[in-house]
């Protein structure tokens, strides 16, 4: 079952070894966990289960492997993440095809994560070394009642050992996303990999081990969340959790301890669209937006607030879309490919039930077999369904109409949900207007919600990007 490409090094029969003190080492808990295929929902691979000794072991070299690390020079950091990238980009078609086989992400989706993740090593060490070297001096006399006879010189140290817990979307992207700032400002990694998605994870940390990090530096721990997982965020060794994933980040932050957390939960981006929109641009952007890796993004529009007076047109134009988009395995590059999950899959039908009980408007038929459900546009949803307001992480959007701006403001800000969300029309001051009323992190705006290009901000309050996309070129002489 082992992927091609993949060197004998990090495999023990048919079951991945972990990363600990540079080395890929089986569990001597004896135990492994299968990763479900999700087209086939066969096992595809199998992961070491580590125990808590384990772990008590990697917390140690971590610690121990950080304090030199932080004294290695910025310049040779950077020099490290740099290669490490390289490495990543080379390995980009094995590293795709776990993807694919993981989490059925379609084959060019999972080729585009792979380089996307090697480009942010390499901008988060290009950055480090302009930021990190950067510091603050300030002087005594600032402030009322002092002379100047007192200096103060400020400038970042590391945090210790970073734990990172991506999920299991992005396994490598969101994983990187953690390990290269982490590492680039001198901290060593504990990554605790999603369950489907480890083993790219695993073969995204041998890319790491081959650049040449020193030994403990970077840990990659297996296992289910639900079984290491408390073990790991309650452990004495860590000194920041850097968490991706859904309500598991509430229940984590509540059995911390008194360490820095970066949380990125869920989303229920919202789409307002209003009647002066382009709404041929809007069902694009509701198609890419609301179907790409079958909605399965936390940056996914999950709800469409449309006017009632351009609702019939819109819904009309998406429809249509939704028709074109094809369905089925992910090594066929299919658009839609079966969600994680037969969980997942579960949960969404739910959703589906409730809002079939309650009377949306099925604008296709709803079909599942498998894990894989067909893309789905629900019309006339109202407040009281549950698609309203939770997140299906599937390929079914709620459309609810509105009448005015007001209301499509109030549902968004209703939400428990604040990451994105976008808003369509051709008046600018409307737009900002808009903007600045959603409680939403990032606004973009006559473009759906997404994280990228990785160097824009993507974080909730107190900060707020508002993001637009330039519609035409304008040619200027001369
Ligand atoms: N805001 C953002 O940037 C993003 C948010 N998300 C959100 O993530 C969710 C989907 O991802 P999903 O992977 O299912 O999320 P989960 O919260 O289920 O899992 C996320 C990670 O947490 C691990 N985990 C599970 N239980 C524990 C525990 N008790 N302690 C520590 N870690 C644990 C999982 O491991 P294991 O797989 O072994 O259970 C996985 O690595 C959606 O809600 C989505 O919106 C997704 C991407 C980006
Ligand atoms: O996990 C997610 O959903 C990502 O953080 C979103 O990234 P994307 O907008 O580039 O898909």
């Amino acid at each position: 079952m082992a992927a091609t490409g993949v060197l004998a090094e990090i495999l023990d029969g048919d079951v991945y070894k972990y990363y600990a003190d540079g080395e890929w080492k089986k569990s001597t808990s004896g135990k492994s966990v299968a990763i479900i295929n999700p087209t086939t929902r066969k096992p595809q691979y199998k992961v070491q289960a580590c125990s808590q000794e384990e772990v008590n072991k990697v917390m140690d070299s971590a610690k121990a492997a950080q304090k030199s690390w932080a004294k290695t020079p910025l310049w040779k950091r950077a020099e490290l993440l740099h290669k490490a990238a390289a490495i990543l980009k080379e390995h980009k078609a094995a590293i795709a095809e776990c993807l694919v086989k993981e989490i059925a992400k379609p084959a060019k989706d999972a080729v585009t994560e792979v380089v996307r993740s090697g480009d942010l090593v390499s901008y988060c060490a290009e950055e480090g070394v302009r930021i990190l070297g950067e510091g603050k001096f300030l002087v005594s006399d600032s402030f009322p009642g002092n002379e100047r006879t007192k200096y103060c010189l400020t400038s970042k140290i590391p945090l210790g050992v970073i734990l990172a817990i991506p999920p299991f979307n992005y396994p490598v992207n969101l994983a990187v996303s953690k390990i290269a700032p982490a590492l680039i400002a001198g901290n060593s990694i504990v990554l605790k990999p999603p369950t489907q998605g480890a083993v790219a994870a695993l073969h995204m940390v041998y890319c790491f081990h081959l650049a040449g990090f020193p030994k403990g530096l970077i840990s990659c721990v297996t296992g289910k969340g639900s079984e290491i997982g408390d073990f790991l965020t309650m452990h004495p060794g860590v000194n920041c959790i850097s968490f991706t994933g859904g309500d598991t980040g509430i229940a984590i932050s509540k059995k911390a301890g008194m360490i820095p957390l970066q949380m990125e939960l869920g989303g229920k981006d919202a789409c307002i669209v209003l009647e002066d929109a382009d709404l041929d641009l809007v069902a694009a952007n509701i198609i890419k937006g609301g179907f790409s890796y079958s909605g399965q993004r936390c940056t996914a529009v999950k709800v469409v607030l449309v006017i009632e007076s351009v609702a019939d047109t819109l819904v009309e134009k998406v429809k249509a879309k939704v028709a074109k988009l094809s369905v089925g395995p992910p090594e066929d590059d299919c658009d839609i490919t079966p969600v994680v999950s037969e969980s997942s899959a579960n949960f969404i039908e739910g959703l589906v039930n409730d809002a079939k009980q309650k009377g949306a408007t099925f604008c296709q038929e709803y079909k599942r077999e498998g894990n894989l459900i067909w893309p789905l546009l629900l019309d006339n949803v109202r407040p009281d369904m549950r698609i309203a307001w939770e997140e299906p992480f599937g390929p079914v959007l709620p459309v609810i109409r509105i009448n005015s701006v007001e209301e499509g403001i109030h549902h968004c800000n209703a939400s428990n949900f604040g990451l994105q969300g976008c808003v369509f029309t051709k008046d600018i001051n409307k737009a900002m207007m808009i903007s600045d009323a959603m409680e939403s992190g990032t606004v973009q705006i006559n473009s759906a919600p997404a994280r990228g290009p990785d160097h824009f901000p993507f974080q909730v309050k107190p900060t707020k990007s508002i993001q637009l996309v330039r519609l035409i070129d304008i040619m200027v002489d001369g």
